[in-house]
């Protein structure tokens, strides 16, 4: 069985129709810092609501009972009754007892299918995931009023055709025979857990209910059933939410409005101690101390149920991401904040890359390696849809033939509208040499709807073939032919971030290669970059690795470190950290004596005659003439 330890970052997290969030109900500390000290002025009014409602509560003295009577052996029966290996047989009160804690694996076939005959009554019951049409005649379920409906995402294409007979036989004994309706080689497409994430049985809601309608606030049934994890296991409840309860409570609330909710014994001290808790979905952990490592399932979201009055909703792509909510806090201080960005001439610059712990980014030239975890992954997609734009260098573009989209579910492509949330894909191909065709996956993306076309930014006297542009305009794509790059010192990233920001940029999230990286660390550039975000997983790659790491910056002979300010570390999924900083010289904004004249502390006004084009055709002076903004004060101080 999978526990984790609960800790301030670790909530559950549930699912609505494409979007994840996390449980708002009171075992949720989103307003409690590390230390349990709970923040005043949160702007959350959602979630000071309901600690409002939950913040004010009587503890029922005595509730030191527990809240199941699960048959006996519950967990087996359940799972033969699940299988159908063999024909079972019992009595019509086991049945009875039993069936309600598979009633989220089978439904009853329609009445036509019930037939008498001189053993007894026979039903059919068809695993939920047949599809619809064949299982049940849709119906149109009222909307409570006053009730939030709930957005829900089709189920997933899965399908399955196992059937199951039940027969009562009524003499000499009540019996009931329970039999596959199928033949003996076809069996569920699924496991019994993914239907226990879908859809609780009705057995689980049960013991929910009978709390709620004993007055208990939602949070606190669920904290008193988490303090039996095995028989919550066994009957079924292993995916079970505080929405959940909520939910099984809300008819009864709403006739007994004034009633003042109560907590059972122990509840207060459990909402920000030491209490265990299941992460649904997420892989086994073992508690350890003290950590708040997140545990986060990062995958699409298991698909709620379909009611049959909804109408049909677009299934989501293989391979769309989830970042939930609660994992989001701790990056919230590095994203792009539109009112900052509003006071400066220049989009919001965030590094951002995966490493090794010898700064590392890839084995070796030209080959892509997976460093990040899957939910180091999902954060990386998390921080692609916040950002207008994502850059990379020709090299990564050539060796990695990424797709620089953002997979997460409500991105466009991936549940969401059109674009949204995807940034634009840039690429620094000074010499021209991205091979552009449609086949490319920058371009796939795009003609499939999951990315914007890609801009391709190439420098002074190099050329995109026409058929090239045509192919990247066709996708939506553009060619910047830019001035700003320096035949010995390079390209000159401040004047390119002024490009972009007037061109409606204004925030870029720069994911590589090495080349990229370790110029944008250099001292001089400290003052554009806004954040750095990086992913660092236990592992070593080796010397011939591409590498990250700035020239050694010099002051007089001295030799300079690049320090990092305001920095978290957050430990994520099973093994990566994830590091968070700013750049020490940015948060002070002034540069370090000797490069401040280099730098400047204003964009340059906008190109005159049109230093940079997007249509292909290079406007300013050749090559051998660099643009005065570009170069103008003489390079920074070399090394002795
Ligand atoms: N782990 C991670 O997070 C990431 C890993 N990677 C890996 O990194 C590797 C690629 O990195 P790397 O080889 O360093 O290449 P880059 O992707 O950094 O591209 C370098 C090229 O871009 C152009 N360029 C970049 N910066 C400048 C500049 N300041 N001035 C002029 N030209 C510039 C040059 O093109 P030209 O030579 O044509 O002039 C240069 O050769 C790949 O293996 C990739 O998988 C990439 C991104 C993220
Ligand atoms: N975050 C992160 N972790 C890794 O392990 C990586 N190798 C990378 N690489 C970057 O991501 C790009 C691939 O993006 P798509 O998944 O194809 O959209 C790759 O080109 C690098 O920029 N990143």
């Amino acid at each position: 069985m999978a526990f984790v330890p609960q800790t301030p970052l670790q909530k559950e997290v549930h699912y609505e129709g494409n979007e994840s969030r996390v449980d708002d109900q009171s075992e949720d500390d989103s307003d409690v810092n590390h230390d349990g000290v709970k923040r005043t002025g949160s702007t959350d009014t959602k979630h000071d609501k309901v600690h409002e409602q939950e913040d004010n509560y009587t503890i029922e003295a005595n509730t030191d009972y527990s809240l199941f009577s699960n048959p006996p052996n519950l967990a087996n029966i359940r799972q033969q009754l699940f299988d159908l290996k063999a024909e079972m047989e019992m009595s019509d009160t086991d049945f009875e007892q039993y069936f309600p804690f598979v009633d989220n694996v089978w439904r009853k076939s329609r009445a036509g299918e019930t037939q008498k005959d001189h053993d007894g009554i026979t039903e059919i019951y068809c695993c939920r995931l047949k599809p619809s049409g064949q299982a049940k005649t849709p119906t149109s379920k009222p909307h409570v009023e006053g009730k939030q409906q709930r957005r829900k995402r089709k189920r997933e294409e899965k399908t399955c055709s196992m059937a199951m007979k039940v027969t009562f036989i009524e003499s000499p004994s009540k019996r009931v025979r329970i039999t596959r309706a199928v033949g003996p080689d076809e069996k569920h497409t699924h496991d019994l857990d993914y239907m226990d994430a879908n859809k609780r049985n009705s057995a689980i809601m049960d013991v929910a209910r009978r709390e709620a309608h004993r007055a208990f606030l939602p949070g606190s049934i669920f904290w008193k059933m988490q303090e039996e994890p095995e028989k919550m296991e066994e009957a079924g409840g292993k995916f079970m939410k505080v929405s959940d309860v909520r939910n099984v409570q809300y008819p009864w609330r709403q006739q007994n409005m004034t009633v003042e909710l109560k907590a059972h014994a122990g509840y207060s001290q459990g909402r920000s101690g030491p209490r265990i808790r299941r992460l649904s979905g997420s892989a086994p952990a073992t508690p350890q101390n003290g950590e708040s490592t997140l545990h986060i399932p990062v995958g699409a979201p298991p698909p709620a149920p379909q009611q049959p009055s909804e109408p049909p909703v677009p299934s989501l792509p293989p391979g769309t991401l989830n970042y939930p909510e609660l994992a989001k806090d701790f990056l919230r201080p590095y994203l792009p904040y539109i009112p900052k960005i509003a006071t400066q001439q220049r989009p919001h610059i965030t590094l951002t890359w995966a490493t090794s712990l010898d700064s590392r980014i890839a084995l070796l030239p030209g080959i892509q390696t997976a460093i990040s975890g899957p939910e180091t992954k999902a954060m990386t997609h998390f921080l692609r849809s916040q950002h207008d734009a994502i850059l990379i260098g020709v090299k990564t573009a050539i060796s990695d033939d990424p797709g620089l989209n953002c997979r997460l579910a409500g991105a466009g492509g991936y549940g969401g509208p059109q674009h949204a949330m995807q940034p634009r894909p840039i690429i620094i191909d000074p010499r021209a040499r991205l091979h552009i065709h449609p086949n490319m996956r920058l371009l796939r993306m795009a003609a499939e709807g999951k990315a914007r076309g890609p801009w391709v930014v190439v420098g002074p006297g190099h050329k995109l073939h026409p058929q090239a542009v045509q192919t990247l305009k066709l996708h939506g794509g553009e060619f910047l032919q830019i001035n700003e790059i320096h035949p010995e010192y390079g390209l000159d990233w401040e004047a390119l971030f002024s490009i972009f920001h007037r061109e409606g940029i204004k925030s870029i999230m720069i994911e590589g290669g090495g080349k990229v990286l370790s110029e944008l660390l250099k001292h001089r550039y400290a003052h554009c970059i806004d954040s750095i975000v990086i992913t660092i997983a236990p592992t070593f790659m080796g010397k011939n690795g591409v590498e990250v790491a700035p020239d050694t910056h010099y002051e007089g002979n001295q030799p300079i470190q690049t320090r990092l300010t305001d920095v978290k570390w957050q430990p994520m999924g099973q093994s990566d950290m994830v590091l968070c900083a700013h750049l020490e010289q940015t948060r002070h904004q002034g540069l370090l004596p000797g490069i401040q004249e280099f730098s400047r502390q204003q964009a340059p006004p906008p190109p005159a005659n049109g230093q940079y084009s997007t249509n292909g055709m290079a406007q300013g002076p050749p090559p051998s003439q660099p643009h005065p903004h570009t170069y103008g004060p003489p390079g920074p101080p070399r090394p002795p």
